[in-house]
């Protein structure tokens, strides 16, 4: 390996106790808001077919069009409390929020440019509100920013004259003032979501980002920030030249997920989901396909089932509603995880085979194993290896506690398990199976393996 000036900080996961509160977090929730919002993917009567938030890059949209929007942003039916009390209810453990987004709009009063709320009808901070509504609901925050900034006089995607350089130091600045700014306005957030990082002039800041890394987090102990922050001193991102991860988790699985343990490179990891194939902000019109909750469900699970947290994401639209499609989401993925949480929050990996059936999780804190069922066999029996030295102390329906499940043992460590007649199987069905590890007897009592 090369001895790198601004490459990872860290081998391995973090072990400080903020960063295992994130790695049990299971279920977050995205929310796009900003101007883009107000068009929902229409402009002069026209459909745009890119992702809502991009509607600015759109050739059909004026871009001075676009930039006139702040001066109807006023949002009558912005509620967090009850955006927050949503999430509750949902199961969502975390929330990230687009501070700003690639269009530099501030949903927080910025002092350090007019482009923000404190310029529009609105003339609120919406920041402040939904942190101390999801803060009140025991929902951790998160901020959203993103590098790339459309709006200011010094923003470029890359450095090719001496006037370049000299007004990307200024948007340096900026960036770092907006971003220490955020940290004073809202102290209880527990991280930074960054984006639009892959513009080459900002590649080039190794060093700046690098310190601007550190000082962020002295400002904040324990302040949780992904690989897609910085890139180190040979260009690369989210992993550097030696291929070890930049920052605290690999940010890079946006609307992808992971199929196999060996693709998460024993890292911490967040997957961030559209709820249609790619739309982020709101758009009114919706096409192509469209996740169910049962989808989104199983999304969640095998995140976990592959050490990593599911963030579903929501867009609100221009007057501060959620959309139907949205809510309905969070009442059906809730219902589910009012019986069957335990099998999300608080697990990760599990070395056991992986079955055709579904997913394995392992809970942290129990030690129980979770045989998550999506695809119900036309058996009706589970096939289940387990490795040498491991037994089986009990097995259970979730929420149920003795005889729901018969254990028929095909040959050692292997076992077909009968799911009881009747099991509804339009839904996730959950089994929790106690189990006890090394060669001690079962005691036939469910007490924790050692
Ligand atoms: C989390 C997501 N990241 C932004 C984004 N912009 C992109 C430009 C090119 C390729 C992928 C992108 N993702 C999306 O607008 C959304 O905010």
């Amino acid at each position: 390996s090369v001895t790198l000036e601004h490459g990872s900080k860290r081998l391995g996961k973090r072990t400080d106790p903020m960063m295992g509160v994130w790695r049990n977090y299971g279920l977050g929730q995205f929310i796009h808001w900003g101007l883009y919002a107000i068009p929902g993917g229409h402009w002069d009567g026209k459909y745009y077919s890119g992702a809502a938030e991009w509607i600015r890059s759109w050739n059909e949209m004026p871009k001075n069009a676009y930039d006139e929007l702040y001066k109807v942003f006023d949002p009558k039916a912005y509620d967090p409390k009850a955006w927050a009390k949503q999430a509750k209810d949902m199961g969502a453990k975390y929330m990230i929020i687009t501070t700003k987004h690639h269009d530099g709009f501030c949903l927080w009063p910025s002092q350090y440019t007019d482009y923000s709320v404190a310029k529009s009808p609105y003339n609120k901070d919406i920041i402040g509100p939904m942190v101390e509504a999801y803060d009140a609901e025991g929902i951790d925050v998160y901020l959203y920013f993103s590098v790339m900034d459309w709006n200011h006089p010094g923003y470029r995607s890359k450095l090719e004259t001496k006037e370049d350089e000299e007004a990307y130091e200024g948007f340096k600045e900026f960036t770092r003032n907006q971003l220490l700014e955020l940290l004073a306005f809202y102290p209880s957030t527990k991280g930074l979501w960054f984006d639009g990082t892959w513009d080459q002039a900002w590649i080039q800041q190794a060093a700046f980002a690098d310190e601007l890394e550190e000082e962020m987090r002295s400002v904040i102990p324990g302040l949780i920030i992904g690989s897609r922050f910085r890139a180190d001193e040979n260009g690369k991102r989210h992993f550097d030249t030696n291929g070890d991860l930049m920052g605290d988790y690999e940010q890079g699985w946006e609307r992808k997920m992971p199929n196999r343990i060996e693709d998460v490179n024993g890292n911490d990891w967040d997957c961030v989901m559209t709820v249609p194939e790619n739309q982020w902000g709101y758009h009114s019109d919706w096409k192509g396909h469209v996740k169910s909750s049962v989808e989104l469900i199983e999304m969640m699970v095998k995140a976990a089932s592959l050490d990593g947290n599911f963030v579903i994401n929501f867009g609100p639209d221009g007057q501060g509603n959620i959309r139907p499609e949205e809510s309905l989401i969070a009442k059906e993925v809730g219902e589910w995880m009012e019986s069957n949480a335990e099998a999300v929050y608080d697990c990760g990996y599990l070395d056991w085979e992986k079955q055709d059936w579904g997913y394995y999780t392992r809970n942290r804190k129990t030690g129980n194993v979770n045989l998550v069922v999506f695809n119900y066999p036309a058996s009706g029996k589970l096939r289940v290896k387990v490795p040498k030295g491991i037994k089986i102390q009990g097995i259970d329906l979730i929420g149920t506690n003795g005889g729901t499940i018969d254990l028929e043992e095909i040959h050692r460590d292997e076992y077909f398990l009968g799911l009881p007649k009747g099991t509804d199987h339009t839904k996730p069905v959950v089994l929790v199976m106690k189990i006890v590890e090394g060669d001690a007897e079962v005691q036939g009592v469910y007490e924790k393996a050692k």
